[in-house]
């Protein structure tokens, strides 16, 4: 079943066509890999999901609902949830009260405080130890490894009910060990979360991977398998040769 269709998918800067023509048709419950090089319009394509980059041509159609021209902000109460680069942790608070934050859903924190007193539920619960932060809930996120905080930001998507989860490069800068825990999430949340991921480590897409997609110069390259990918002589030639 799919979850997302984007059709002819465009976006001008200037001069520049970040994302030409871009077509996908993401299914319920996968895990898609975006690889292209540098400048390849890999960001902007999740920038025009989530709608923080307004589209100048094409559609994007979630769940049956044309969401081409809807604000960032009602995307995200359709359930499209992005993962930047740089974590959005509140790093004065503890791992729960930011699960808590991303769970009360009203905007302000001082709202979210109030529910604060609410106990570990069943789904924080699971979250929290599906991420491995269960036993670090009263730990502030300042005070967390970089990788403990990229799953604290990981956490707290999943404690929103995203129904579609956007990450740009999620390993960038973490360890070899933090990588392979983090491609082990990936893995138990494939089947019930829909996942776009832009990621740079080759290694890290062969372990996580169901469908990759390859872009360059703003348009589809080339999709398929992790397997047919690095077989792909136009894919060799662009990205995975240098
Ligand atoms: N807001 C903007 N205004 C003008 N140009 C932009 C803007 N955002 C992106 N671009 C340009 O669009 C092109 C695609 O950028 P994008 O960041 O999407 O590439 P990418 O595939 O994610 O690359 P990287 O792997 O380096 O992150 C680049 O040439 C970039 O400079």
């Amino acid at each position: 079943m799919n979850l997302m269709e984007i059709s002819n998918l465009t976006v001008q800067f200037g001069g520049l066509k970040a994302v030409n023509d871009l077509s996908i048709t993401v299914r319920k419950g996968e895990l898609l890999c975006l690889l292209g090089p540098n400048g390849a319009g890999k960001s902007t394509t999740l920038d025009l999901i989530c709608g923080k980059t307004q589209s100048t041509g094409g559609r994007i159609v979630f769940e049956g609902h044309d969401i081409t021209h809807l604000k960032e902000y009602r995307r995200a109460r359709h359930g499209i949830g992005r993962k930047f680069q740089v974590p959005s942790v509140f790093k004065g608070l503890t791992v729960l009260e930011n699960i808590e934050v991303a769970r009360s859903r009203r905007p302000g924190i001082l709202n979210a405080l109030r529910v604060f007193r609410t106990p570990l539920t069943g789904r924080v619960r699971e979250i929290l130890n599906l991420v491995g932060l269960i036993d670090l809930i009263d730990t502030r996120a300042g005070n967390l490894s970089h990788g403990q905080t990229q799953w604290l930001e990981i956490a707290m998507l999943l404690a929103q009910d995203s129904k579609l989860i956007l990450m740009d490069e999620p390993t960038a800068g973490m360890t070899i060990q933090e990588t392979l825990k983090t491609a082990d999430i990936f893995n138990r949340l494939k089947g019930t979360h829909t996942i776009i991921v832009v990621e740079h480590d080759m290694q890290f897409v062969r372990q996580v991977a169901e469908r990759v997609i390859v872009m360059n110069q703003g348009g589809l390259l080339a999709e398929g398998s992790i397997a047919q990918i690095e077989a792909d002589p136009r894919v060799k030639a662009v990205y995975l040769g240098h």
